[in-house]
């Protein structure tokens, strides 16, 4: 469904997707980011690594436009991302995932990731509660892209279940029909593999190429399992204290002295 939306704006498949320069970000006496600046290409999985404290949640609050920076530019699909207010962020085509699951706990999963097609839905509550022309059409659509993803994730059999009643692991998969719900162009994963275990972080590494595959998708992934961002990113973008101090395909930030350095007494 997503690959009608492959309208590239910036003159071509050659255009990063996602340009982040010279960004800096200070909280009162922290840089939690200090002047940082990368790429990511169309149809990347793009892994963001760094120790605790490096950045890279600030990072993605820049790109949800949840915090401001001080310095620096962020283009996304070549359009400036400064004026772009955070409820706009969706519709623009950036969807994410978060640490903390952000879903309705009380709500199905069907009805949670519909909930994630609001920024590409156009009738407003009014027109709902008055069931004006044209609503009816766009629920059915919902619901029908919304049922697509549930089978996508091969989540059927508790589509109907209340989300509350889910083991962790499965929740993360309805946040990511959720995200996915809103035919984002950029992913923004945070964390996907924190919580789960062996055996699931396995078959996210395949769920999230056959995501990229399927939906022509771009992904970005910030994640501490090293095993996972080594083995699904084309490229890796290191941070530490708010710098970047390596970046290039897994095999080459895995081996850099500095990345090595960093994650000495931290990451196995
Ligand atoms: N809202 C905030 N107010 C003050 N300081 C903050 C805020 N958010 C982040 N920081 C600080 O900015 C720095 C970078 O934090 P950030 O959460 O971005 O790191 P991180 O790489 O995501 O770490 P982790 O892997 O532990 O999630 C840290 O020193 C952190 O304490």
């Amino acid at each position: 469904m997503l690959q009608e939306r492959s309208a590239v704006r910036n003159g071509g498949g050659d255009a990063p997707l996602l340009s982040v320069h010279g960004l800096c970000v200070r909280f009162r006496g922290i840089t939690a980011l200090d002047g940082v600046s990368f790429d990511v290409r169309r149809g990347q999985i793009a892994g963001l690594i760094g120790p605790n404290g490096a950045g890279k949640t600030t990072l993605f609050n820049c790109l949800s436009r949840l915090y401001g920076y001080s310095e620096g530019r962020i283009t996304f699909d070549g359009r400036p991302m400064e004026d772009v207010p955070r409820h706009k962020v969706a519709g623009m085509g950036i969807g994410r995932t978060f640490q903390n699951l952000a879903l309705f706990a009380s709500m199905t999963v069907l009805d949670n990731i519909k909930v994630g097609r609001h920024p590409r839905t156009r009738k407003g509550f009014l027109a709902s509660a008055l069931r004006l022309p044209g609503v009816a059409e766009e629920e059915a659509d919902s619901t029908r892209r919304a049922s697509e993803l549930v089978r996508f994730l091969g989540l059927e059999e508790v589509a109907q279940q209340r989300v509350a009643e889910l083991p962790f692991g499965t929740r993360k998969r309805v946040e990511l029909g959720r995200a996915l719900a809103s035919e984002p162009s950029l992913l923004l994963l945070d964390e996907p593999a924190a919580g789960l275990n062996h055996e699931e972080v396995g078959s996210l590494g395949s769920l999230i190429k056959a995501i990229r595959d399927q939906y022509h998708l771009t992904v970005l992934l910030v994640e501490h399992h090293m095993g996972l961002v080594m083995s699904v990113s084309d490229h890796v973008v290191a941070l530490n204290f708010g710098r970047k101090i390596s970046e290039g395909t897994p095999a080459q930030v895995r081996k850099d002295p500095e990345v090595v350095q960093a994650y000495l007494g931290t990451e196995s």
